[in-house]
């Protein structure tokens, strides 16, 4: 039987508040049959190193403009310290974690984004026979969200964007991003599903803003390639991996339903 997959993106908000049951019910999806990859942002660890750095954080649309010195800086925070600090949690309970970053073996291919942005990588190609690999061993790899470009030049890459771009190279199922929100929220309420439609919407009118722009963008790409369900939640909550009724959940909107229903 081929196992399924889930990508768990786990976001740099709630990184320090997340309880040891959560990196349990990772083992229970395996026990369900679900094999998890897990990719890791760090987004306020980066600006707080900035700011004793003296340096001023500076975000496009949920996206951080990265000059040289600051992509040293997100080096050293995702591959480093978030990196190793989450296989040793997993480990902790007893998952087989191995870290690695989109650098590694050439896991993550991107290129220039936006000029703007700076070294902020779109990523081109994912290596999933490195994800396979390490699948087949009994793994569960671990990964921080840095490119590479054919030069060898490294980039930075939203969380987002790369858990989106990991599912859909390994045909996941499902796509989990955890977050320190209960899912999104609109008028004060956590809303239970929303099509791309409601996603563009919410963006435009500023109920959807800062870092959950990628999120929700990057979650519906997604969904327009093997990925059937893409999920929101809050890491605090217990149950979030494992019980369908928390967090926010993205579906297929009616038109793209219908393009799938005359593609058939
Ligand atoms: N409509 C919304 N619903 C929920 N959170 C939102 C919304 N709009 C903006 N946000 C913000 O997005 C944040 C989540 O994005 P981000 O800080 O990048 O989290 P992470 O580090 O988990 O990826 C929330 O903590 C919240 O401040
Ligand atoms: C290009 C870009 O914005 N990269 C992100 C990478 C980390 C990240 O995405 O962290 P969260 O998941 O905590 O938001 C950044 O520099 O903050």
């Amino acid at each position: 039987m081929i196992p399924l997959k889930a990508v768990i993106k786990i976001g740099g908000s709630v990184l320090a508040n997340l309880p040891s049951t959560f990196f349990m019910e990772c083992l229970k999806l395996k026990e369900q049959g679900v094999t998890s990859i897990i990719v890791h942002g760090g987004g306020p660890m980066i600006s707080k190193w900035m700011d004793q750095m003296g340096m001023k954080p500076r975000f496009i649309e949920g996206r951080r403009v990265t000059d040289e010195q600051t992509l040293q800086i997100v080096e050293m925070v995702l591959a480093g310290t978030v990196n190793k600090q989450l296989v040793s949690q997993f480990r902790e309970v007893g998952v087989q974690a191995i870290g690695m970053s989109g650098i590694d073996l050439g896991l993550i291919q991107v290129s220039p984004l936006d000029g703007e942005l700076g070294y902020v990588g779109q990523i081109s190609t994912v290596n999933d026979r490195v994800i396979e690999t390490m699948i087949a061993q009994g793994w569960i790899p671990i990964i921080a969200s840095i490119g590479v470009d054919q030069q060898g030049q490294h980039y930075n890459i939203n969380a987002d964007d790369a858990a989106s771009a990991i599912a859909q190279a390994v045909q996941a199922k499902k796509l989990i991003s955890v977050s320190n929100v209960d899912g999104v929220q609109i008028q004060h309420r956590t809303i239970k599903q929303m099509t791309a439609e409601e996603v563009e919407k919410y963006i435009q009118n500023g109920e959807i803003s800062g870092g959950m722009i990628p999120k929700v963008r990057s979650g519906v790409q997604s969904l327009k390639g093997c990925v059937h369900e893409v999920v929101i939640v809050n890491g605090q909550k217990l149950g979030c991996l494992t019980n369908e009724n928390h967090g926010t959940r993205l579906i297929k909107g009616e038109m793209e339903s219908h393009v799938l229903v005359s593609h058939l």
